[in-house]
């Protein structure tokens, strides 16, 4: 797995604001919306593009460029992927979305899958999963499964803190996969949360802390 980690001051001031404690809900969500933006303009950098001919403003035929081919489905994970989404499609608002279920059990941080529907022509599609956070690795590791059983080639992935035991172990079960990352940070701490980190992204973002 390539790991991305996109270092902007814009990145960094919205990341320290979202680690605060006090952070509203409300404020959390625009923050994880605004990262997801960001971080979807820098995965999207490689897109393919082809020339089309259209008539412009003098009249005359001109040619533009326009992305090319199936493009992509945007595969949010339940819960927390929910309050990166508006900012992603702010981007690509044609994106298909295939959203996918799993919560991390909390004594064995075993990743549960609950839910799923993905487009059909995922096979034709760059899957972009979203989600606040990679930490054990062990959600992130069963959605991209999940996808290549669906027969997905290119998958990518975005997440506003990773911890570097989560990066190593999807590294080794999916090195083909890239992620942006708008933070990578210390350690995972014995519960399995991401320190220094956000905190529970999920309970934050819809207020059930
Ligand atoms: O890398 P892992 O150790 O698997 O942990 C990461 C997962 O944990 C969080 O979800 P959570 O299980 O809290 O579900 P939620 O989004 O419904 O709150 C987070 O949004 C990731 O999906
Ligand atoms: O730090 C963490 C780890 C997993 N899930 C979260 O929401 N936060
Ligand atoms: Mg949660």
């Amino acid at each position: 797995m390539t790991v991305k980690h996109i270092d902007h001051p814009l990145l960094r001031h919205k990341v320290g604001l979202l680690r605060a404690k006090g952070t509203s809900s409300k404020d959390f969500r625009e923050l994880a919306s605004e990262v997801g933006n960001l971080l979807t303009y820098e995965a999207t950098r490689d897109l393919q593009t082809e020339k089309v001919s259209i008539e412009g403003w003098t009249g005359e035929p001109i040619k533009i460029d326009k992305i090319k081919g199936k493009k992509i489905t945007v595969v949010p994970i339940l819960r927390a992927g929910l309050g990166m989404l508006d900012g992603v499609l702010q981007l690509i608002p044609n994106a298909k979305i295939s959203v996918v279920g799993l919560y991390r059990n909390e004594q064995t941080l075993q990743p549960v899958a609950y839910f799923d529907k993905v487009v059909k022509d995922v096979d034709q599609r760059t899957a972009l999963i979203v989600d606040p956070m990679l930490a054990t690795g062990g959600t992130l590791i069963a959605t991209i499964d999940l996808l290549k059983q669906k027969g997905c080639k290119r998958i990518m992935g975005l997440f506003l803190v990773a911890a570097p035991e989560g990066i190593a172990a999807v590294t080794e079960a999916h090195p083909d996969v890239d992620i942006y990352v708008a933070a990578i940070d210390e350690r995972l701490n014995d519960k399995g949360y991401i320190l220094p980190g956000l905190g529970d992204a999920g309970d934050k973002i819809f207020g059930t802390r």
